[in-house]
């Protein structure tokens, strides 16, 4: 498949053209087609096995996808590693978990990527990481191991390390749902401090308080489609967002 080197200014940043994905006989996304402008916030919801982790993993070639087409940041995204390796280094990704390295600092762990995957020398991803660590405000805890840090910053610091990628998207996959309820907001907040850089984002979570205040479109996913998308201010008012509603109410009430 054909890389491209840029984006079209007209172009949107992630495009997905009439995507299907199915793990053995079940078929996780029916043809998703969806289109997200550079520097949109993006949030997606919906019930447990809708699809909604397997979307955003196709986008940075995380997951294969069966059928369609996608496009992000002006790339084709095949199936194979040249463009899902290329696809990575434009899409950063936050996950439930972590994944920290135990063994390495809060630094080393943020100048590895900078260091393995851009090249760069140790004093230049030393500057990238700190610079980094300064955004999601934890400048402090450079020279400790995960295991010294609380959820809350051990998930900034996960997000700092994406950022050292400098990658135009970030995709969030359920980024707090592992957090204990008071570390929750202070990851949100770095969040929404980054969605007004205008940086691209999406993010799957059920926190729409966040939502409401961040997001340009919320994409509500049902059985592998989009059922909904919507601006909040619509997504919370109108009547034919009635059942997306209904069921966020049931999820957030358990
Ligand atoms: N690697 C896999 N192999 C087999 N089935 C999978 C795999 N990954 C996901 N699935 C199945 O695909 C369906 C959709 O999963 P996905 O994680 O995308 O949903 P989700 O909407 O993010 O759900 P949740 O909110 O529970 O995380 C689920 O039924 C899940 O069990």
């Amino acid at each position: 498949m054909r890389i491209e080197a840029a984006v079209r200014d007209d172009e949107p940043i992630i495009l997905f053209d009439n995507v299907f994905k199915s793990f053995g006989d079940f078929q996780v996304l029916k043809g998703i087609s969806l289109s997200i402008a550079a520097g949109e916030r993006v949030v997606i919801c919906g019930p447990s096995g809708s699809g909604k982790s397997t979307l955003i993993r196709c986008i940075n070639g995380l997951e294969s996808y069966d059928a369609g087409h996608i496009r992000v940041a002006g790339l084709a995204l095949g199936t194979d590693d040249a463009s899902r390796r290329a696809v990575r280094g434009k899409a950063g990704m936050v996950f439930q978990q972590f994944n920290l390295f135990p063994h390495l600092t809060v630094l080393e762990n943020l100048m590895l990527g900078p260091m393995r995957a851009r090249g760069m020398n140790r004093a230049a991803a030393e500057e990238i990481a700190r610079r980094y660590l300064d955004r999601v405000r934890i400048p402090e805890q450079a020279d400790k191991y995960p295991r010294q840090l609380s959820g809350g910053q051990q998930q900034r610091v996960a997000i700092a390390r994406s950022l050292c990628m400098e990658p135009g998207i970030m995709l969030f996959d359920e980024p707090t749902s592992a957090l204990d309820p008071e570390m929750i907001n202070e990851v949100l907040e770095v969040m929404a401090e980054l969605a007004g850089t205008g940086m691209t984002m999406l993010c799957v979570t059920h926190e729409m308080g966040f939502a409401r205040r961040v997001a340009d479109r919320i994409m509500f996913m049902d059985h592998g489609e989009i059922v909904e998308t919507a601006p909040p201010e619509r997504f919370f008012s109108a009547p034919e967002s009635q059942r997306c509603r209904d069921f966020l109410q049931k999820i957030l009430n358990h």
